[in-house]
């Protein structure tokens, strides 16, 4: 067994996402029996000694069919809609399944803004704790009926992996309807399984599509959310829900990717993947390539244009001409004073705009 396998196989504490697609279908909605079945493959791993936190994605799904809806919504108020009613079921039917080991379960829902403000974050780990020291199981949704389409998180996977640092959280399992990744969407026809992802290189050629009916973020927002967790130092096993048994019993199956051997310190970690951006500025090319790839500080000659109103201390992205963001840092000075600086080197700059607009600490290559 790999080490990335063995890794999770041992896990002391696990964060386990359950996509839409797993808990609910377009037709009857939630679906009790496959929840219960998860029920059990977790109370297992947690009889075995390890701490679960359960993000459990299908407050949507469950609540079209109450509300009379045939396809899933995608315009914001009818999905908040359906989120409260289903929200409701979803929260009943953990508690529900639960009960049945004698287990307590606990709601917790979360926005991205609660995991970009450092006061919120705070509480919301210590909810996670308390809970966990209590026995009981957190299960967790992103807050859909407040999140509005900018603080939306996007997707679950992004906020399983979030929690699964927030919580300090030895393995993160995403559960879906596909058993593994595949070289293309398996929907598509011949695709191949990829057992195993240790880096970049492994994912040459995989073109990672979009999600089912049920689900939202697809493949992509998996590669993605591996990706934030790796940097976390959390290894991640994805694998179908209906083979959770074996998942959490011994990760034999799925595709694991592995961890990067040094987590990214915890400030890196929030600049890369948590702290919202307050604006922008645009780099030349010569400054792309010190940021990003040389691990410089940005001076005010490499920087072409700002977009924005943040002040010193905020995070702000770091774009190239074509409009791509290729790093994100902690901006010493306020929008209106770069706006004086821009192109200038640091001899034509006066003395109390000489220091670097963001100091090579402060930034994160994305
Ligand atoms: N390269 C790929 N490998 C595996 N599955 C893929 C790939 N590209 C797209 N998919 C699709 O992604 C779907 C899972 O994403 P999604 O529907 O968002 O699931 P969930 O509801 O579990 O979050 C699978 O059903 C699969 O068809
Ligand atoms: N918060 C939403 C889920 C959003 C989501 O990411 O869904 P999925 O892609 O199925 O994990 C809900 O409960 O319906």
């Amino acid at each position: 067994m790999s080490d990335t396998r063995e890794r999770i196989a041992t896990a002391r504490s696990i964060v386990v996402k359950i996509g839409s697609s797993a808990l609910t279908d377009l037709v009857d909605g939630l679906d009790r029996t496959r929840l219960d079945r998860l029920a059990d493959a977790i109370e297992e791993r947690m009889q075995a000694g390890s701490d679960v936190i359960v993000v459990s994605s299908g407050a949507i799904g469950a609540g079209m069919a109450p509300l009379g809806l045939r396809k899933r919504p995608t315009d914001l108020a009818t999905k908040q809609a359906a989120a409260s009613v289903g929200q409701l079921a979803l929260a009943h039917a953990w508690g529900t399944s639960f009960a049945r080991y004698d287990r307590t379960v606990g709601q917790v829902l979360l926005t991205a803004h609660d995991i970009a403000l450092r006061a919120h974050h705070a509480n919301a780990q210590r909810t996670l704790d308390r809970l966990r020291s209590l026995h009981a199981v957190a299960v967790v949704n992103e807050n859909d009926t407040v999140a509005t389409n900018e603080i939306r998180f996007g997707d679950n996977d992004r906020l399983a992996a979030l929690v699964a640092h927030l919580a300090g959280a030895d393995a993160l399992l995403l559960l879906s309807d596909v058993d593994g990744l595949y070289d293309g969407d398996p929907r598509g026809g011949a695709a191949t399984m990829i057992p195993e992802v240790n880096g970049p290189a492994d994912l040459d050629g995989v073109i990672a599509g979009s999600g089912g009916a049920l689900g939202t973020g697809g493949m992509a927002s998996k590669l993605s959310a591996a990706r934030l967790a790796a940097d976390a130092g959390v290894p991640v096993l994805l694998a179908a829900a209906s083979a959770a048994d074996r998942a959490l019993a011994d990760a034999s199956v799925g595709t694991v990717f592995a961890a990067r051997p040094q987590r990214l310190s915890a400030r890196r970690f929030w600049v890369r993947h948590a702290a919202e951006t307050r604006g922008s500025v645009v780099l030349d090319d010569g400054a792309v390539q010190a940021v990003a790839y040389r691990r410089r500080s940005l001076l005010s000659a490499g920087v072409v244009g700002v977009h924005g109103r943040f002040s010193g201390g905020d995070v702000i992205d770091l774009v190239d001409t074509g409009g791509v963001t290729r790093a994100r840092g902690v901006v010493a000075y306020d929008a209106d004073e770069i706006a004086q600086m821009v192109g200038k080197s640091t001899s034509e700059l006066p003395a109390d705009l000489r220091r670097p607009l963001i100091h090579a600490d402060d930034l994160v290559a994305v």
